[in-house]
């Protein structure tokens, strides 16, 4: 009898996200989490309960997170990057880590790892409690998913449709919300991959394969944009249309098409623009944003649907410390990359795996080989050729539980020099229809 033994070391292909770095030997996850999430769930019940909460519908995502809460969070988030920094350099110094103080000239939260006790010479190690063991008092039951931009973000949508019941925690930047993730604030992150009219969000690939988080889940969001302005202001009176880049792009030909050849200025999110035009009075300017951002900011909407292709889908992907177990009764995805030292003559081998064994790819991606952008090559004596280096990102229609994608990254892994599986998830197949276009 044949025995039938696993191809590909799944564990090896899966690397896990670790303990907050330069805290993990003295303050566990578990502690480290009570301590600085129960000072930001003060800091926002205190800004929930002071305003009226705009409630979107499916979640909760409210209005209440744009007054303090936000900006506590925002802090929070810049304070504990750097505090982990701070101490991890405190700790190589001085090989301790007691106090730490104001970070950036901000107060700090109470990241301090805890003391030994001084009265004891050999101090006893401590029993856990069932309060070290479990978060849930700190949660609630709601689940915290990390997003960037500020409320009325397509982001922030987004993390309402993958988590419904959500607390969606607003990030400055992509790579503080897999920061969240890794340092145990947030439980998820939710980012943009991929627009089908922009295309690509290559940060988040590149940070993708910097960070140790795990693909979970995909949602896919139709994103439908207005123009926004001040009440009262006219298309006339425009000098500039701002958004993120993304949304600029998705509206080129729109734009044109209704006359506005005026300058377009990119900002981190769709919404942080409409939010900059509310709070600096600006009446010669508009933001690209959605109906949620005009009525959070209070700006009124000049047109609708003003994307170029009534088709406009973001894909987003929901990251987590941990995998989940990859299953066959559901449509599955899986995303991998990898590179080779020989650059990119494997591709062909590598593509081929899959389609021997009809696994359809959905998406393919390749960015610059930041560790080794370029490679010399000498072989004619007529000067030196210079080949650029490579990753390559490849999404596949197949579970890791499935046999055939074993297969297929068994013998991947031995055309690669570099593989990894950066997630087995669930496929969006929510219905879906085009949204409304200006022109419609
Ligand atoms: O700016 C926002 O509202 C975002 O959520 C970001 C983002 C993106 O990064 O692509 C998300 C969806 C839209 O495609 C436009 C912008």
């Amino acid at each position: 009898m044949q025995s039938l033994t696993p191809l590909v070391d799944l564990k090896s292909l899966f690397r896990t996200a670790a303990a907050p770095s330069g805290l993990g030997h003295r303050v566990g996850p578990a502690r480290y989490l009570i301590q600085c999430v129960s000072r930001f769930d003060a800091a926002n019940v205190n800004a929930n309960s002071s305003s009226s909460a705009a409630q979107t519908s499916g979640s909760n995502l409210g209005s209440g997170y744009v007054g303090r809460a936000r900006h506590d969070w925002q802090s929070a988030c810049a304070i504990l990057a750097s505090k982990v920094v701070s101490q991890q350099q405190d700790t190589e110094k001085s090989g301790g880590a007691d106090g730490v103080s104001a970070v950036n000239g901000h107060p700090t939260l109470d990241l301090v790892p805890i003391k030994e006790q001084s009265n004891s010479p050999t101090p006893l190690p401590k029993p856990l409690s069932i309060a070290d063991l479990s978060p849930a008092p700190m949660h609630g039951s709601q689940l915290r998913v990390a997003y960037q931009g500020v409320p009325g973000a397509y982001s922030e949508a987004a993390a309402g449709k993958a988590y419904p019941n959500c607390e969606a925690i607003p990030c400055d930047q992509f790579e503080v919300a897999f920061q969240a993730v890794e340092l145990w604030i947030a439980d998820r992150a939710v980012l943009p991959v991929e627009n089908s009219l922009g295309g690509s969000i290559h940060r988040n690939y590149d940070l993708l394969l910097r960070h140790r988080l795990h693909i979970v889940g995909e949602v896919q969001l139709p994103v439908h944009h207005c123009l926004l302005a001040l009440p009262g202001v006219r298309k006339e009176y425009l000098t500039r249309v701002i958004s993120h880049p993304q949304a600029l792009s998705q509206c080129e030909h729109t734009l044109t098409k209704m006359g506005l050849n005026v300058a377009r200025e990119a900002v981190d999110d769709t919404a942080g623009a409409a939010e900059y035009i509310a709070m600096n009075n600006l009446r010669d300017t508009a933001a690209i944003a959605s109906a949620r951002a005009a009525e959070l900011y209070g700006l009124q909407i000049l047109a609708d649907g003003i994307q170029d292709d009534s088709g406009n889908v973001t894909r987003f992907v929901m990251l987590a410390r941990e995998p989940i177990i990859p299953r066959t009764d559901r449509p599955f995805k899986t995303s991998i990359v990898f590179a080779h030292d020989k650059g990119t003559s494997v591709l062909f081998k590598v593509l081929s795996a899959f389609a021997f064994r009809n696994i359809s790819l959905t998406k393919i991606e390749s960015r610059p080989h930041r560790n080794r952008p370029i490679r010399l090559v000498d072989d004619a004596n007529v000067g030196t050729a210079k080949h650029f280096e490579y990753m390559f990102y490849v999404d596949f229609e197949a579970s890791m539980a499935d046999v055939r994608a074993q297969n297929a990254l068994a013998e991947v892994q031995e055309f690669t020099s570099f593989l990894r599986v950066l997630g087995s998830y669930p496929m969006d197949m929510t219905p879906w229809a085009p949204s409304s276009t200006a022109g419609d």
